[in-house]
């Protein structure tokens, strides 16, 4: 049945979304970011875990792989008695857990009809620039590149992605991905938040193949410093936006608009930079937050 749906516009029906990711316990990122993210572009969302980590909005401090065996269990309890329409993959912190997350997805594909689309985050350099996965894994994801229907690295992912110095202008990372595209047989959507702003205060983020360019999306620059997992939740946003309107253009373009805005609202939470000043009276000006807070996912249900 379709029903109208202030939020949501016209929904035919209701798209199951897994994410393969790590856990984020401050909310913003991992896991976390993505069940919001999920929900909040209108998918059912799903949740197997790879890593725990001990993280806030002022930096990672601890981190623990889950066996590899026990995320394939993950994985195939939910595909044995869930229809998957799209797939999510973020933080795979070690080459045996790529390899079991590789053959599962090898598996569903085979398995389930139609495939489930596979949307990869290829997590692997940290805000501060420090490489997060050794050789090994790093040469893994490489191979799982195949596997996904789009991927979306940040500009310093492409230039480990591509063996190559990280690009410094919009032109030199449209080069790097259109590599990728074609080496990999898969869709890139660079990601130009680590780029400066053009004259007219615009991001620019490009959809691109294998023959270069398909679309760019400009989005405004937001001078906010709530930017905590905005790689998780706009990778989360692609896959549940493709699940439901089925073309890479509308799902970039929505997933974008619903990202903006979330950025834009993050300013109503009161989260992180320290415990006090919090609830109905605070003053969010009232305390100085350092490090990056989260983007607040619900913003436009809230008001
Ligand atoms: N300050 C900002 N204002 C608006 N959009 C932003 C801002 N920072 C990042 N974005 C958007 O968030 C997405 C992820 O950004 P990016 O920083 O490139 O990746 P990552 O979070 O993986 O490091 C991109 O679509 C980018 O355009
Ligand atoms: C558990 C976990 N997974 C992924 C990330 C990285 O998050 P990302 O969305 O790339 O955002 P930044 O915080 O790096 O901008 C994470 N921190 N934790």
């Amino acid at each position: 049945m379709t029903e109208n749906n202030t939020l949501l516009g016209d929904i035919p029906t209701i798209p199951n979304v897994l994410s393969i990711a790590g856990s984020d316990p401050s909310g913003g990122a991992g896991i976390q970011a993505d069940i919001k993210s999920i929900s909040a572009n209108g998918g059912y969302a799903m949740a197997a875990l790879t890593a725990l980590t001990a993280q806030n909005t002022q930096g990672v401090t601890g981190a623990l792989n889950i066996a590899p065996e026990f995320v394939r269990a993950q994985l195939d309890a939910v595909a044995e008695d869930v229809h998957i329409d799209a797939i999510k993959i973020g933080m795979l912190s070690s080459a045996d857990i790529i390899t079991a997350v590789r053959a599962f997805l090898q598996d569903v594909k085979k398995n389930q009809s139609p495939a489930p689309t596979i949307v990869l985050d290829p997590v692997m350099v940290a805000t501060s620039g420090d490489r997060l996965l050794d050789e090994e894994a790093e040469a893994a994801i490489k191979e799982l590149l195949a596997e996904a229907d789009l991927i979306t690295p940040n500009i310093p992912e492409l230039a480990v992605l591509s063996d190559s110095g990280v690009a410094e202008t919009l032109d030199a990372a449209r080069t790097q991905a259109t590599a990728l595209a074609q080496q990999h047989d898969v869709l890139v959507l660079l990601k130009g938040g680590h780029l400066p702003a053009n004259a007219d205060g615009q991001l620019t983020d490009e959809l691109v193949g294998a023959e270069g360019v398909i679309e760019s999306f400009n989005v405004p620059h937001i001078a906010s410093p709530n930017t905590h997992g905005t790689g998780c939740s706009l990778s989360s946003a692609l896959a549940t936006q493709y699940a439901r309107t089925g073309d890479w253009v509308p799902a970039v373009t929505a997933a974008q608009a619903w990202l903006n805005q979330a950025i834009a609202d993050s300013g109503l939470l009161t989260v992180g930079g320290g415990t006090e000043e919090h609830g109905p009276q605070a003053d969010p000006t009232a305390v100085e937050r350092t490090g990056h807070g989260p983007i607040n996912h619900f913003g436009q249900l809230w008001g």
